[in-house]
């Protein structure tokens, strides 16, 4: 007997919500409703909910994207319930269905309802998980992409915008005119210094459509940073089949989680925010140090894992980090490159926090794939790696070991050209035709000329002579024989 998630969980026999969803309402609207917003910001709601407080800070999710349409019909027909199943190292999993998403919008097909919502005076936070490229940022200059098709169609269509930020500029524009105060925009995406980027491309899009606009959502618009921690993987059929096997609960589209999960945001809420210190949310001051810790340690090693890993065979996290050469090569990566660029940080046991993360990473039960650690590689290897390599340049510090990512990332391109890495290992994109142009090149400088994603990195004779070393001694020794010499083991 297998029981369906819909508004009615009577028979669902895992934890569901005690709290009165009726008695909810919509005080947040959500871009880039996907996994991650699932199984964190809205479970850390869900968690508020259920302790009694926060009905007023409902969710509204929105999809911007074609695809997206999928997750509309999934969480329309379970009235926005789903199961967050919590993986635990040991395989036991832990499932509960989460309350805390009231609404799901569909932005293509239903604009008019997203600028309802995002006027409405009892919405008072909108939050962003449009992933690191979403925000239109010039990696090479750092600034807003004022020449990106999306933009320039969204500037002539603010009815029907393609882009998070359209509605967002058009939502502000029109709460403006009807008298109600702005919303706190809060980006809860792997990027450093999130909300400062986030407001760079809120006020830049805002220019090309009124400047007088863009110096008010300067003046008045709040955009604090936060760091947000949770691995999440994709879903898969198996996650599907197991909820239903081991617990009789048929969900659509259920998430997997690691047990970890940590938020820390700074508290710059000015028409207020949910108690979410409640709910284990830590606020602060300033985020930046605990930002740079977890993109530098943690997102940049996930990079390394995809790019030392695929091309040794492997497919699962879990098992690359049983790979004792890569698992040193972190280890030395974090503590001798990574490390050092992060500054002062009160109050955390560093060495902990490293080898806590080799513990996450190596968890058998979260079966994270190198693939969805590699997709939209180009722009996350700009914000967790590149930075870096240039912090430890202008230091006079080594660099060898961000070379061999750098490097490897690059092999890795040339081993997807030349049809190496089966087509469901092959990570989407949006610099894939450049990344694999230049990493055939015959030239094996010219993947430094990526400059939209590294900007001038690859002309700074100390990296490039390190990339190139790395790049040969990878294709003549492969992974194992580069770490070991790198290492100097
Ligand atoms: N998955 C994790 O472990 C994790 C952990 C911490 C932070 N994050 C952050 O969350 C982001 C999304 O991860 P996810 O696991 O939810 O991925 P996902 O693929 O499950 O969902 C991504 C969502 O973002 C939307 N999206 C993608 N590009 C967009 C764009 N250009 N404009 C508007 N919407 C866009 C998609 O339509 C989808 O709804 C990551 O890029 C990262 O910044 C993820
Ligand atoms: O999601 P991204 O694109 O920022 O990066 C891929 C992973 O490193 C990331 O999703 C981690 O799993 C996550 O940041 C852990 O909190």
């Amino acid at each position: 007997m297998t029981a369906r998630i819909s508004a009615d969980l009577s028979g669902v026999g895992v934890p569901t919500p005690s709290y009165d969803r009726d008695a909810a309402h919509v005080g947040i609207v959500h871009f880039g409703f996907g996994n991650f917003h699932r199984s964190h910001q809205a479970m850390y709601l869900d968690r508020l909910m259920e302790s009694g407080q926060g009905l007023d800070w409902g969710i509204c999710g929105v999809g911007v994207l074609p695809q997206d349409a999928a997750m509309r019909d999934a969480m329309r027909a379970q009235d926005c319930l789903y199961t967050l199943v919590v993986r635990h190292p040991d395989g036991s999993l832990d499932p509960r269905v989460v309350g805390s998403v009231l609404e799901y919008l569909f932005a293509p097909e239903e604009a008019e309802a997203v600028y309802d919502r995002l006027v409405d005076p009892a919405v008072r936070v909108v939050s962003l998980t449009v992933t690191e490229g979403g925000y239109l940022k010039d990696a090479g200059t750092g600034r807003f992409d004022d020449a990106d098709e999306a933009v320039v169609h969204d500037v002539d269509h603010l009815d029907t915008p393609r882009t998070a930020f359209g509605f967002i500029v058009e939502g502000l524009r029109r709460r403006r005119a009807a008298g109600v105060a702005p919303f706190t925009v809060l980006s809860c995406d792997n990027l450093q210094g999130n909300g400062g980027v986030c407001r760079q491309t809120v006020v830049g899009f805002a220019r090309l459509v009124d400047a007088e606009l863009a110096d008010w959502i300067e003046a008045e618009v709040a955009f604090p940073n936060c760091m947000v921690d949770r691995i999440t993987p994709a879903t898969t059929d198996a996650d599907r089949e197991a909820l239903a096997r081991d617990f009789g609960v048929e969900d659509r589209w259920p998430v997997p989680a690691e047990p970890f999960t940590q938020w820390i945001v700074e508290d710059e809420f000015p028409l207020g925010r949910p108690p979410l210190e409640a709910a284990d949310v830590q606020f602060v001051d300033d985020v930046t140090p605990y930002e740079l810790m977890k993109l530098r340690l943690l997102n940049a090693s996930h990079q390394a894992l995809a790019y030392l890993g695929a091309p040794v065979g492997y497919v699962l996290v879990d098992e690359t980090m049983r790979d004792d050469r890569i698992r040193r090569y972190l280890e030395r990566y974090m503590a001798d490159e990574a490390a050092p660029t992060l500054g002062e940080l009160p109050g955390i046991d560093l060495p902990g926090y490293m080898a806590t993360l080799l513990e996450r990473f190596s968890n058998p039960g979260i079966r994270d794939t190198l693939v969805r650690l590699a997709t939209d590689g180009g722009n996350r290897m700009a914000t967790f790696t590149v930075p870096t390599a240039r912090d430890n340049l202008a230091a006079g510090r080594p660099v060898a070991l961000g070379a061999l990512m750098v490097a490897a990332w690059a092999e890795y391109w040339a081993l997807v050209a030349r049809g190496g890495l089966p087509a469901a290992e092959v990570p989407p994109d949006v610099h894939a035709e450049a990344m694999s142009r230049a990493a055939a090149d015959p030239d094996p400088a010219a993947f430094l000329g990526l400059t939209r994603i590294l900007g001038d990195l690859g002309q700074d004779e100390r990296f490039r002579a390190e990339f190139l070393r790395q790049r040969a001694v990878l294709a003549e020794h492969g992974v194992h024989g580069a770490i070991d010499r790198a290492l100097g083991e």
